[in-house]
């Protein structure tokens, strides 16, 4: 008789594996305390921390700019360390900081940038990510003229140069007029349509909010959290109903104390913190008193907590 097969099927291999990485610099400064993540295939990934977290140092020992301590990264398989050509073949960096050759044409740059990776010329593939970024009728212009944002686009367009399958973008969007942000979201979700697997670092929450698919969260160099974007606002989000009183109170009736309301703009607002996934949220219950006390509400609201809030709750803790 032929056996059921329970066995589950394998995970499929990481985009990035991160294992057990700490990082000192010289000055003697930890900046990175054993962290370890796995990034999966195909997915956007943000990367979240305050200033100083260790967000910028965890991408460049993974692209090899920087070199680490202890621990070991696989990217697709390659060992950044044993394997560093390989493993940076897979990896496109946009980074925070605008670098490239001032005195070049934009063309000659991104071809260049190609090169670097060993890949052989193909002018057609240039030549779609620079009308995908809207730099084709900028191709022969030096880069030294170019505004801010384009030269941003630049450093995207030199990143995707040799095709690779995972991109990193080190705060992509700070200083990043309106257009260009949605340019570039745009051209994320595209990217991630064609499988490639995106790890950004954004201090703009609600970016990460609508784009990722997991969020990690880091603070002081350890990694204090990753979730599934979903499950993470599922399980820390709180909801509040917010009631606005017809006349303003002086102070919260103790009859109410059981639902430890806050008594907000000058007595005119109750604010009920609850949580939206329990069996009894107290809501019922909190009407029902409120009605048997006689005080009358103008109106209510519900609100959820954004993921700022969450992130802002969730590093407060760990400090
Ligand atoms: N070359 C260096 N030598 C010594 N300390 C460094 C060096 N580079 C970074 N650091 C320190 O390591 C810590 C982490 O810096 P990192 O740039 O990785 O943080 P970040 O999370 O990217 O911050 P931000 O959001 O401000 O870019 C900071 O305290 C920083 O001062």
């Amino acid at each position: 008789m032929a056996q059921p097969n329970s066995a589950a099927p394998p995970a499929p291999q990481p985009a990035i594996a991160v294992r057990n990485v700490t990082k000192t610099y010289a000055s003697g400064f930890q900046a990175l305390s054993d962290v370890t993540l796995d990034i999966r295939p195909g997915e956007i990934f943000a990367l979240l921390g305050p200033n100083g977290a260790g967000k910028t140092t965890l991408i460049s020992i993974i692209c090899g700019i920087v070199t680490a301590t202890g621990g070991t990264i696989r990217a697709n398989g390659h060992d950044i360390a044993r394997d560093y050509r390989a493993a940076r073949r897979q990896i496109g960096l946009v980074p925070q900081e605008l670098s490239t050759d001032a005195f070049e044409t934009v063309l000659a740059t991104v071809r260049f940038s190609r090169g670097l990776f060993g890949r052989p010329a193909d002018p057609a593939y240039i030549e779609k990510i620079l009308r995908d970024l809207s730099l084709w009728d900028k191709r022969d212009s030096r880069i030294v003229t170019l505004s801010g944002g384009m030269k941003r686009r630049v450093m995207i367009a030199k990143a995707l140069s040799h095709e690779p399958r995972i991109l990193f973008l080190d705060e992509p969007t700070a200083g990043v007029d309106v257009e260009l942000r949605r340019d570039m979201w745009q051209m994320v979700r595209a990217l991630r349509d064609t499988g490639v697997t995106i790890i950004l670092t954004t201090h703009y929450i609600e970016e990460a909010e609508e784009m990722a698919d997991r969020i990690g969260v880091i603070n002081k160099g350890r990694i204090i959290l990753v979730e599934e974007k979903s499950r993470l606002m599922h399980k820390l989000g709180k909801t509040q109903l917010v009631l606005r009183m017809q006349a303003p109170l002086a102070e919260c009736p103790a009859a109410l104390d059981a639902w430890q309301l806050e008594c907000t703009a000058g007595g005119t607002e109750l604010v009920y913190t609850y949580d939206a996934q329990a069996a009894d949220t107290g809501v019922a219950a909190l009407m029902r008193q409120i009605d048997a006390l006689g005080l009358e509400i103008r109106n209510l609201q519900t609100r959820q907590s954004s993921l700022e809030d969450i992130f802002v709750s969730l590093v407060r803790s760990e400090s």
